[in-house]
């Protein structure tokens, strides 16, 4: 969809409209000749700003949950969150023609999450709940592990070992979380720090499509709280939620949380 067309009435598709509109926007600023944090800053703004406007335009009763409005509290008293991460992995939009960033948008209604989409621009790609995939039938091999490029839980080696895994290194945690979707990898985990809008779309989405989704060691995740710190994650095919949740329960145990 373009600008042109107009915004869709169903949450689901205009969660969709909203992260392709925001990813054209990002496209756009690539091609401006910008570098290094200058291209970031710019990427982050426009995305931002034009998330906070079409969003007061076409949903001017719904609260808004993004990393520059985190204190606004109205949101804890709303019955309905958008919950926005305008440029996730923000590194890797910084590096083209790396294709691992994503525009995150989800809607958080009477204690969850109902709808969502991650669009991954510079793949040309959304995934939503407006038209859920189902995840394909797992290609053979060893158990594949997506983890962050930069910050990658300290267990994850230990993990890796145990269990025979490849560790598939990426930037975004929407990509991640999209590449479990995709098959091409098996499981997502991350631990030692996120915010709520690095993951909310992500896991709607995941939900949409059969996975399991979780705290990293199998416990529930709970949206639009006071503090938006929610520092770990799990997404996985079904079979392979257990051992990982199981893992990390034990990792901590012995090791304290990272
Ligand atoms: N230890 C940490 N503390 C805070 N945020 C973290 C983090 N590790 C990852 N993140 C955030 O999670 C998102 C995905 O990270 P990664 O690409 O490393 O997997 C990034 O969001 P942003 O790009 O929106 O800042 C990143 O900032
Ligand atoms: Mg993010």
């Amino acid at each position: 969809m373009t600008s042109s067309t107009p915004p869709p009435a169903s949450d689901h598709d205009l969660a969709v409209w909203l992260a392709e509109q925001a990813g054209a926007a990002l496209l756009e600023v690539r091609t401006q000749g910008l570098e290094g944090k200058a291209l970031k800053d710019a990427g982050d703004l426009a995305s931002h700003e034009l998330l906070m406007r079409l969003l007061s335009e076409v949903r001017p009763g719904d609260a808004v949950l993004s990393e520059e409005g985190a204190d606004d509290h109205v949101r804890l008293s709303s019955e309905r969150v958008w919950i926005v991460d305008p440029l996730d992995g923000t590194r890797e939009f910084s590096e083209p023609p790396r294709d691992d960033w994503a525009v995150h948008v989800a809607l958080w209604q009477g204690g969850d999450l109902v709808a969502g989409a991650v669009a991954q621009p510079a793949l040309g790609e959304t995934f939503s709940t407006a038209a859920p995939r189902a995840v394909p039938e797992r290609a053979e091999g060893p158990i594949r592990i997506a983890v962050s490029r930069s910050r990658p839980p300290e267990f994850v080696k230990a993990l890796a070992e145990e269990v025979g895994a490849e560790l598939v290194p990426m930037g975004s945690a929407g990509v991640k979380v999209m590449s479990v979707v995709r098959d091409l990898t098996d499981v997502y985990v991350h631990a030692g720090g996120q915010y709520e809008w690095d993951s909310a779309a992500p896991v709607v989405v995941a939900r949409a499509a059969g996975l399991h989704t979780s705290r990293a060691d199998g416990a529930e995740l709970d949206y639009n709280r006071e503090n938006p710190w929610l520092p770990d994650l799990l997404v996985a095919r079904p079979e392979f939620a257990g051992t990982v949740a199981a893992f990390v329960t034990r990792w901590w145990d012995e090791h304290g949380q990272d």
